[in-house]
């Protein structure tokens, strides 16, 4: 098998969604009309990522969902992607599961993959995804307000506790399977992203950590807030340990839930959104006038943390 045989074989599907998909210089897409484009690219990179011995079947779900989330992020309803992967050796069967991983997540989206290139290399799987709002309608991060409520959706810290665990670093301690599932096979939040149009103002999806992503917002909308860690949602069985794993709670990583914000008179309708969506949301703190992020215990005393989420190079 060679490179062009791996392609058509595995990464060819038809894609109804594109004017012209696989196979030629270029794909050829129409956005619909009176829609704003979104894209957006993240990039898995082994070892860094990913654990060079994950289960290819889940490391393509992964590598998909990372994206649809910033399409769910903005509100955008992911419609295309592409797919760049560098590989050490060609695996059949490690492609194989690759594919049925992320073309699984794909059709679950009514996502067409419409191109990508395939290259000999270090393990990275690099995706471009593309998405529509109606124009205008997008959620950004720099929209937030005083006053607004901040909420979460789902659990955070599973996927941290999950890698601290593998990393050997909480011994003693069983994690439900939540946790690694978590990890590795996140669930990006479109539907809820989408039900959110017209009802947050801010929003971004939680990938280095609750403190450190919500603190983007709170950069780009000028604004400070409170967040009550007591509130923040995470699994019933990590609850006893919530002051250990309060690090991987607030500031863990690889959560790949929703934060935003939204006027505290909409508070309903953010319920009825989540329901529509089937996803629970909880309410974790208030968007101010005073600048910065005050990380509040259930006395009221500021907690300070030694670091608000994962940065590459910090
Ligand atoms: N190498 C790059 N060149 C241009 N823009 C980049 C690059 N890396 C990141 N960005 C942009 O910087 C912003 C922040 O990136 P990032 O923190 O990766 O966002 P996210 O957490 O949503 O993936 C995004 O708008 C992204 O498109
Ligand atoms: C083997 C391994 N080490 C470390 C991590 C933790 N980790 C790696 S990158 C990252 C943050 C998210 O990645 P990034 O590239 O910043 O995604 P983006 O914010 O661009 O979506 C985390 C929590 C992991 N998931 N697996
Ligand atoms: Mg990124």
């Amino acid at each position: 098998m060679n490179e062009f045989d791996l392609i058509r074989r595995y990464f060819t599907h038809s894609t109804p969604a594109a004017v012209l998909g696989v196979g030629d210089d270029a794909a050829i897409l129409r956005p619909t009309a009176g829609h704003d484009l979104h894209v957006s690219a993240d990039m898995l990179v082994s070892g860094r990522h990913f654990f060079a011995d994950v289960e290819p079947e889940a490391l393509g779900h992964k590598a998909l969902a990372v994206n649809l989330s910033d399409m769910a992020a903005m509100g955008a309803t992911p419609r295309w992607a592409l797919l760049t992967l560098a590989l050490p050796q060609l695996d059949e069967a490690w492609v194989a599961a690759f594919a049925r991983g992320f073309f699984g997540l794909a059709a679950a989206h009514g996502v067409g993959v419409v191109g990508g290139d395939t290259t000999r290399g270090p393990l990275t799987l690099s995706v471009t995804i593309m998405g529509e709002t109606p124009q205008g309608q997008a959620l950004r991060r720099d929209s937030a307000r005083s006053g607004d409520d901040i909420w979460v959706s789902g659990q955070l810290g599973l996927a941290a506790a999950a890698l601290r665990s593998r990393l050997g670093q909480l011994p003693g301690i069983a994690l439900p399977a939540d946790c690694l599932r978590q990890l590795e096979r996140p669930q990006p939040r479109v539907a809820l992203g989408q039900q959110l149009l017209g009802i947050a103002h801010a929003a971004l999806d939680v990938s280095d950590g609750f403190a450190a992503d919500l603190s983007h917002i709170l950069q780009r909308s000028h604004c400070g807030a409170e967040i009550w860690l007591d509130a923040l949602p995470t699994h019933p069985a990590l609850q006893p340990l919530r002051a250990q794993l309060l690090p991987c709670i607030a500031a863990g990583g690889d959560d790949y839930e929703l934060c935003f914000t939204a006027p505290p008179e909409r508070a309903a309708a953010v319920l009825a959104a989540a329901a529509v969506a089937g996803v629970a949301v909880s309410k974790v703190g208030r968007i101010s006038t005073v600048p910065g992020l005050r990380l509040l215990a259930g006395d009221g005393s500021e907690v300070q943390l030694e670091r608000l989420g994962y940065d590459h190079f910090a």
